[in-house]
């Protein structure tokens, strides 16, 4: 159980980001698409989940920047999001929410807050990054993330980043079965990140054109992979990645269909809204996720 609520976590983030009235408090820069998701068929032996018997699967997608402020610096390094709602047979929803990191912050809510919290300007109006570093070393669980942010320059568009569930979950079969995974998605036209010229020269929005440009040009899909854990994989601490070595399985490709408008606004992309035949974890991170998507929903749908 985590000591820190999930209006304490969106009240913070409201505190870094500055209040932006009905706007998302985090990952408030993005961009929607429309896509079709077509499922690996040989995926029914892992999931009795129905949008995996179907031919194809339409998906709104949003792609995004991860702070709360809407005119984040897309040259800054740091997160960038992939959400994607699957429209399943009967109206059965499942949601895929990841971030470009391939691991997250902090190993639980409460670290994740203290580590926010020392990037909160202080009585000077600046950022203490000595007290961020601090937080940083005495908390082990926050130096994977934070040396991948050093060492990690942006993507060149959203169409050629990677993304990470982060969490583990479960695909459970038609026999009651469970087999944990973690999944990712890599794109299909390859990896492409800026350079450091690219990083200085280009202007604070690039992102959403490369990306309009990737999709007019070539278009753009992407492949959702499972990695299989083993006996002994964390569960429930998304700040450490699984050993390499593990089996995948592909679970489908999602093809873009459509770039831009605003079919995303009355979505919340909550994780935790899956389809029957899938199975959320213990992990803390994930759990929090439920409360404060609905807390940041309702205060942005009501102008808050
Ligand atoms: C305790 C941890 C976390 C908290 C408190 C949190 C909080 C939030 C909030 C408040 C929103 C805005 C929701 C809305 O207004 O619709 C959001 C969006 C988002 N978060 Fe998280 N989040 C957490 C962890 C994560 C993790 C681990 C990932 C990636 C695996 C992630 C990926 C995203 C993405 C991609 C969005 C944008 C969804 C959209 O486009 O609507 N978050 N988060």
């Amino acid at each position: 159980q985590s000591n820190t609520t999930a209006m304490e976590m969106v009240e913070l983030f409201e505190k870094l980001s500055g209040k932006q009235p009905g706007i998302r408090k985090a990952h408030a820069n993005g961009l929607c698409a429309t896509a079709n998701f077509v499922p690996n068929p040989a995926m029914s032996e892992y999931s009795s989940a129905s949008i995996f018997t179907q031919e194809t699967v339409p998906a709104t997608i949003r792609f995004s920047m991860g702070s709360g402020n809407p005119s984040a610096d897309q040259r800054a390094s740091g997160a960038r999001g992939m959400a994607i709602q699957l429209a399943g047979p009967n109206g059965e929803l499942h949601n895929i929410v990841g971030n470009s990191t391939p691991i997250f912050a902090a190993k639980n809510p409460d670290v994740f807050f203290g580590l926010l919290q020392t990037l909160l300007p202080g009585e000077n109006g600046q950022v203490d990054y000595a007290k961020v570093g601090q937080y940083i070393a005495t908390h082990p669980s926050t130096q994977p993330l934070a040396q991948w942010q050093q060492t990690t320059n942006p993507p060149y568009s959203f169409g050629t980043s990677k993304f990470f569930g982060l969490h583990t979950f479960y695909f459970v079969n038609a026999q009651g079965t469970e087999t944990m995974f973690r999944w990712h998605i890599t794109p299909d036209a390859g990896e492409r990140l800026i350079t450091n010229e690219e990083k200085a020269a280009l202007p604070a929005e690039f992102l959403n054109n490369h990306t309009t440009e990737q999709f007019n040009q070539d278009g753009i899909s992407f492949t959702v992979t499972a990695t299989i854990g083993q006996e002994g994989d964390t569960t429930n601490d998304p700040s450490q990645a699984w050993p390499t070595d593990r089996d995948t399985i592909e679970m489908g490709k999602i093809t873009l269909t459509e770039i831009g408008g605003d079919a995303c606004t009355p979505i919340n992309f909550d994780p935790n809204v899956m389809a029957s035949g899938f199975k959320a974890s213990d992990d803390p991170v994930l759990r929090m996720r439920s409360p404060a998507y609905a807390i940041s929903f309702g205060k942005r749908l009501s102008g808050q």
